[in-house]
């Protein structure tokens, strides 16, 4: 226990309201760490430190820097205490989430998704936050019809000017599932078995958006000051590329984004059972090739657009993509990943890529061409012999850095136009981009990094792993090219936790501690230079 017998004062005495005092007159950075110190205390009546009283020294200056963890780590208990007793409410909370079929790819489901925001908008309310469902207009689908898109939650929790601002932004929509599909248990009914809990969307993104609600509603149960203000932003629309948030993060870039200063997105997994960071994904360029007329060839066109051992034949897509670095290749190397569990994990006994750095190289940081589906081609049970007048088929290629989906769009284009003529079929070929997300790649020297990996420390005693991620959160790179912001990737789902397939789930032990990991963040970050931002 410690008793208040330091003086610590600022030259600025209004900015500093606790009963500690110090002539001070260093540079403007030790100035904010004297103030921010000032405010962790505020609360805080049993914290001694020793300084100087005509001159911050070093010494001095550590001992600020120790109560101020000490501070924190007595925040950070008894938060973590309030996050264990309140689990089963939590666990309610994502039943409550995971119920509702926010399928965002059917426009059946529409009507949910406009009830899944409204449930967001509903929860961030109740937390006192100042919210705004944003209209972000229509979507136009392929037939033309025009649909109203989900809105955009927008909410604020504290408007400190002397406080970090972090925004969380995350989705609640979700991939189709159907119990015939091979789910175990109903996809819409949370389902916990063996510590896990089961249900669409449960990891990807539900329980992580309820995790940073958890976070922040905990501090204001225990009247606890938040270190940072915080901001939401939660979409609808994400699982098919974000329609409309773009436009959205644009208008608002001098309005709500004006005071951000980092971006925060936990819509992602760990590699492996060591908790990681994510500094990368990648983006996607997803197209639609519409044959029309009497004779189908569409699977031969998607023969064309890759190897057998994975090569993407579309010429001038491999030219675009940034050479793997020695730097990067050590840090693959440094990655806790096994290939024999990976197999294992997705059910093959080889892969194309067999040794670590490759395996992970192809799966982060090189383009691949995905095959979804046809529509319009028989695809019931029998033996029939229909001929359909028009077959769509549907891929994609994800991006990495250098490509540009401009180019991509571009040159996939012409490709297929290409080998279609070479046809000389009487069908007419029309090829369409429905998607083109960039890749995101951060700079992992940031402060913010280091925040993150100190918040995984506290909470897993363990470093994380600094990983990429193959799949893509379209948004990611829009934020960071709008806002010039900052972004990280704190995941807390598990690298099993079968997003987009069957029996999705995240295990109640990553949803409880994840909702730990983001209260640690928000102090970790708190604790960042404000002149570095
Ligand atoms: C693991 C992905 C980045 C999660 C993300 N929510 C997603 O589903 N993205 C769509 C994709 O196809 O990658």
């Amino acid at each position: 226990m410690f008793t208040p017998t330091g003086h610590v004062w600022t030259e600025d005495a209004h900015r500093n309201p606790v009963p500690l005092k110090h002539s001070y007159k260093h540079g403007a950075r030790d100035l904010e760490k004297a103030y921010k110190f000032s405010t962790v205390c505020r609360d805080v009546d049993n914290i001694t430190i020793g300084c100087s009283k005509d001159k911050m020294n070093i010494g001095a200056f550590h001992s600020i820097l120790l109560v101020i963890s000490t501070v924190h780590a007595f925040q950070y208990n008894q938060l973590a205490q309030y996050i264990d007793e309140h689990q089963e409410e939590y666990v309610e909370a994502l039943r409550d989430w995971v119920a509702v079929e926010s399928d965002s790819s059917n426009v059946l489901r529409r009507p949910e998704l406009h009830r899944m925001m409204e449930m967001v908008a509903q929860k961030l309310q109740q937390m006192g936050g100042t919210v705004e469902s944003v209209d972000i207009g229509e979507q136009e689908l392929p037939d033309k019809q025009r649909l109203a898109l989900p809105k955009v939650v927008t909410a604020q929790f504290g408007s400190d000017p002397n406080k970090h601002t972090l925004c969380v932004y995350g989705h609640v929509d979700v991939q189709p599932a159907k119990l015939e599909d091979g789910w175990a248990t109903d996809p819409f009914n949370l389902t916990e078995m063996s510590g896990n809990l089961y249900g669409r969307g449960a990891s990807d993104n539900k329980a992580p958006v309820l995790a940073w609600m958890h976070a922040v509603e905990a501090y204001q149960k225990l009247s606890l000051e938040l270190p940072v203000n915080v901001k939401f932003v939660i979409e609808g629309m994400e699982e098919t590329g974000s329609n409309g948030l773009e436009a959205m993060i644009l208008a608002q870039k001098d309005t709500f984004f004006s005071d951000v200063d980092y971006i925060v997105v936990s819509d992602c997994g760990w590699l492996s059972r060591r908790p990681a960071i994510t500094y990368g994904t990648r983006g996607n360029c997803y197209f639609l090739a519409e044959v029309r007329g009497p004779k189908d060839i569409t699977p031969y066109l998607w023969d064309t657009l890759i190897s057998p051992s994975g090569k993407i034949l579309v010429p001038g897509i491999r030219e675009a993509v940034a050479p793997l670095s020695d730097d990067e290749w050590r840090m693959y190397q440094d990655i806790e990943f096994d290939v024999d569990d990976y197999k294992s994990k997705i059910g093959v006994s080889k892969l194309m890529y067999n040794s670590k750095v490759d395996l992970l190289a192809h799966k982060w940081r090189y383009p691949t061409v995905s095959i979804h589906g046809i529509e319009g081609a028989f695809s019931d049970p029998g033996t029939k012999t229909v001929i359909p007048s028009k077959v769509c088929a549907k891929f994609s290629i994800r991006q990495v850095p250098n490509m540009d989906p401009a180019v991509v769009e571009k040159k996939v284009s012409e490709h297929l136009h290409s080998v279609f003529s070479k046809r000389h079929s009487p069908n007419t070929l029309t090829v369409s981009m429905v998607i083109g997300a960039k890749p995101w790649l951060a700079d992992i020297q940031h402060p913010l990094y280091e925040a993150g990996k100190a918040a995984v420390k506290r909470v897993f005693s363990v470093d994380p792993d600094l990983i990429r991620e193959g799949g893509t959160i379209p948004i990611s790179r829009t934020f960071q090219d709008v806002t010039g912001k900052s972004i990280i990737m704190m995941p807390i789902g598990g690298f099993d936790d079968g997003l987009h397939s069957q029996n999705e789930k995240i295990s109640r032990y990553n949803y409880i501690e994840g909702t730990k990991l983001f209260i640690a963040f928000l102090n970790e970050l708190s604790q960042i230079e404000r002149a570095v931002v």
